[in-house]
C-alpha cells in the first residue's frame, strides 16, 4: 500500500473515476485522499462514498499532497495552480490531467523548479480498465515516473509517453469511451429494430465489444485477421462488413480522430 498522501483539486467525472479506482484497487487508504472542489457538496459526497478527507480550500490540498492531481478544466487549470503553487512542497509532484495543457505552460504557472507530469487518463478509469498515458518532465526521477504509473496500473493500463504523442493519445483513449458508445448505443438500436428488448441489447452489443477488444489483446492476432474469423463465405457478417465499407465506417473513425487530435493541438497552444 502507497504511504503517500494524495491530492485532488476538482472532483468530476475524471477524478471520481481516478478516487473509485484506486480506492477499490487498495492502492492507498482512504483517508490518505485530500479532495478539493469548488462545489463544497461534491466534497461531503466524496466523503460519504469513499472515506477520502474533504479539505476546506486548494491550499490545504496543495500543502498535504505527496501528489497533487490538478484535475479541472483546462481553461482554469493554470490560474488554480497559480494560486497553490507557494503552498507545496519542494518534492511534491503534481500530476495534470488537463487536456491540451503543455508541460511548459504548467511549469509557466508553477515554477521552473517543480516536479510536474502530464497524464492522460479516461472514463474506464471506473471500472478497473482506464488507459493513461504518462509523460513526466526532466525534474521527475525514474522512481517517481514508475509510482505514477503503478497508481495508473493500478486500475488499467498505463504507459510513459512523449510529449507529441498525447494528442493521439487523446484520440485513441481519452475521447475514446465517446465513441465507443455510440457504436453500442448504434448497434443496440438496431437490435431492438430486430426485437430485442432495450436492456438485453445493451447488454448483447456491450459484451460483443468487451470480447472483441479482449480477443485484440490476448490474441495478439490483427484485428483484420480477427476480423476474416467471423465473415463465413456468402454469410450474414461479409453483409454488415459490405454496408460499412459503403457507408464509409472506416474513413469516418479515421476523420473524427483527425479532428479530435486537431483539436488537443489547437488547445495546446492557445494554453
Ligand atoms: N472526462 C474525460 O473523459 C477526461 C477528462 N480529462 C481532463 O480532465 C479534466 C477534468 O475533466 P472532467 O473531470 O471531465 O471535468 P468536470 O467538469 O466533470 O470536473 C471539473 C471539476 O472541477 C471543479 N472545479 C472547477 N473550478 C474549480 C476550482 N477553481 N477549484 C476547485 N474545483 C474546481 C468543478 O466543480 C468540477 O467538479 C479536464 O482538464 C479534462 O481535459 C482528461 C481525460 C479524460
Ligand atoms: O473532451 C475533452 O476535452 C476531454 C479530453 C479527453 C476526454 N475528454
Amino acid at each position: 500500500m502507497l504511504e503517500k498522501k494524495i491530492g485532488f483539486i476538482g472532483c468530476g467525472n475524471m477524478s471520481k473515476a481516478i478516487i473509485g479506482g484506486l480506492v477499490a484497487g487498495g492502492v492507498l487508504k482512504p483517508e490518505n485522499i485530500w479532495v478539493f472542489d469548488h462545489k463544497p457538496a461534491t466534497n461531503q459526497a466524496m466523503q460519504q462514498q469513499y472515506g477520502i478527507t474533504p479539505a476546506q480550500s486548494a491550499e490545504e490540498v496543495a500543502k498535504q499532497a505527496d501528489i497533487l492531481f490538478a484535475a479541472v478544466k483546462p481553461n482554469v487549470i493554470l490560474k488554480v495552480l497559480k494560486e497553490v503553487a507557494s503552498s507545496l512542497n519542494k518534492e511534491t509532484l503534481v500530476v495534470s490531467i488537463a487536456a491540451g495543457v503543455t508541460l511548459d505552460s504548467l511549469a509557466m504557472a508553477l515554477g521552473h523548479d517543480r516536479k510536474i507530469v502530464r497524464v492522460m487518463p479516461n472514463t474506464p478509469a471506473l471500472v478497473n480498465e482506464g488507459m493513461t498515458s504518462v509523460t513526466p518532465n526532466a525534474l521527475v526521477t525514474q522512481q517517481e515516473s514508475e509510482e505514477v504509473v503503478a497508481i495508473f496500473n493500478s486500475f488499467g493500463k498505463a504507459a510513459v509517453v512523449d510529449e507529441y504523442l498525447i494528442h493521439a493519445v487523446v484520440g485513441v483513449s481519452g475521447s475514446a469511451p465517446a465513441y465507443v458508445f455510440m457504436f453500442i448505443e448504434a448497434m443496440a438500436d438496431a437490435a431492438v429494430l430486430g426485437g430485442m428488448p432495450r436492456a438485453q441489447a445493451y447488454q448483447f452489443a456491450a459484451q460483443a465489444v468487451k470480447g472483441s477488444a479482449q480477443m485484440v489483446l490476448e490474441t495478439g492476432k490483427h484485428p483484420g485477421e480477427l476480423k476474416d474469423m467471423v465473415c463465413s463465405p456468402g454469410g450474414t457478417t461479409i453483409e454488415a462488413v459490405k454496408v460499412l465499407e459503403e457507408k464509409g465506417f472506416r474513413a469516418a473513425v479515421i476523420e473524427a480522430m483527425r479532428q479530435c487530435m486537431a483539436k488537443s493541438e489547437a488547445l495546446s497552444k492557445k494554453s
